[in-house]
């Protein structure tokens, strides 16, 4: 299991590292990317699709690893070329990432980062592109505003952020005006919740893709019948393609 260095406090928390395939969400879709998903999270949404990065269950399969080990195997699966690295989790704002930011810039990849905004840490600088996506109501969380404008502002302006809000309902329509209201100079994305995302038991269930079809008609419809012409509304592309599958 601690093939890499023993535990220190540069290390980071790995569930898994995969790709490149395409980034599925929000302002980069369509990208390729290799995905380091980080283990363990300070939030627990109610329809969270990666319970295997934030149950505790599972933490016995999250391996320490150096920023050099990870950029080893980014850079193995890429081939060794640079390309865009997506750091997801679990709330890889938990984990130490400054080093691995600049080793990998040394070596030209670029560095996209996911988070709900509940964990500010100063690297978040160093990013280039940071999506902040706070949590809605649908998900039983609350929103620290003052911690969620801490994210942008430590960002600043050498990083690009964008929101990304999940909308299951009416409630999570009108909390993701709410963030646009807080955070007008930042883009929205609206991105339509998968109702079918699994379980700790199921990591891996079948997807009610009509269901999700549904949602994203209805956020649609929702969004021209409101008038809000520079929210950007996306599906989960690699959902629509691979369903639930992990790894993809
Ligand atoms: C799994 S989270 C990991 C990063 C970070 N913890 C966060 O929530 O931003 C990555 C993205 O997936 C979204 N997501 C999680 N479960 C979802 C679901 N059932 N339907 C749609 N989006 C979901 C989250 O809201 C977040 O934008
Ligand atoms: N292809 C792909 N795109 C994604 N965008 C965000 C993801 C995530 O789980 O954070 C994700 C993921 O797991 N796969
Ligand atoms: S914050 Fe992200 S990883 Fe954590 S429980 Fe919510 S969706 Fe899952
Ligand atoms: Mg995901």
């Amino acid at each position: 299991m601690f093939a890499d260095a023993p535990p220190n406090a540069r290390t980071i928390k790995v569930s898994e590292i995969f790709g490149p395939t395409i980034q599925g969400e929000g302002a980069l879709t369509g990208l390729p990317t290799v995905f380091v998903r980080m283990g363990g999270c300070d939030y627990r949404c109610s329809w969270c699709d990666t319970l295997y990065a934030v149950d505790s269950s599972f933490r016995d399969q999250w391996k320490p690893m150096s920023p050099a080990a990870i950029m080893s195997e980014v850079a193995s699966l890429s081939g060794g070329k640079p390309l865009l690295v997506s750091l997801s989790g679990g709330n890889p704002a938990i984990q130490p990432l400054g080093a691995l930011i600049d080793l990998g810039h040394e070596q030209g990849y670029r560095f996209a980062l996911e988070t709900q905004g509940s964990v500010v840490k100063d690297w978040f600088s160093k990013l280039d592109n940071l999506t902040l996506s706070p949590k809605p109501p649908s998900s039983d969380m609350e929103t620290d505003w003052d911690l969620l404008a801490n994210c942008v502002a430590t960002a600043g302006s050498d990083t690009e952020t964008i929101m990304k809000v999940v909308v299951f309902d009416d409630r999570d329509y009108a909390y993701a005006k709410e963030v646009h209201r807080r955070f007008p100079g930042l883009r929205m994305y609206l991105q339509p919740g998968n109702h079918t995302p699994g379980t700790v038991e199921e990591t891996e269930p079948t997807i009610d893709m009509s269901g999700v079809m549904d949602r994203m008609r209805w956020l649609i419809d929702k969004v021209v019948d409101d008038e809000w012409y520079d929210a950007t509304v996306l599906p989960q592309l690699h959902v629509l393609i691979w369903g639930n599958e992990r790894g993809v």
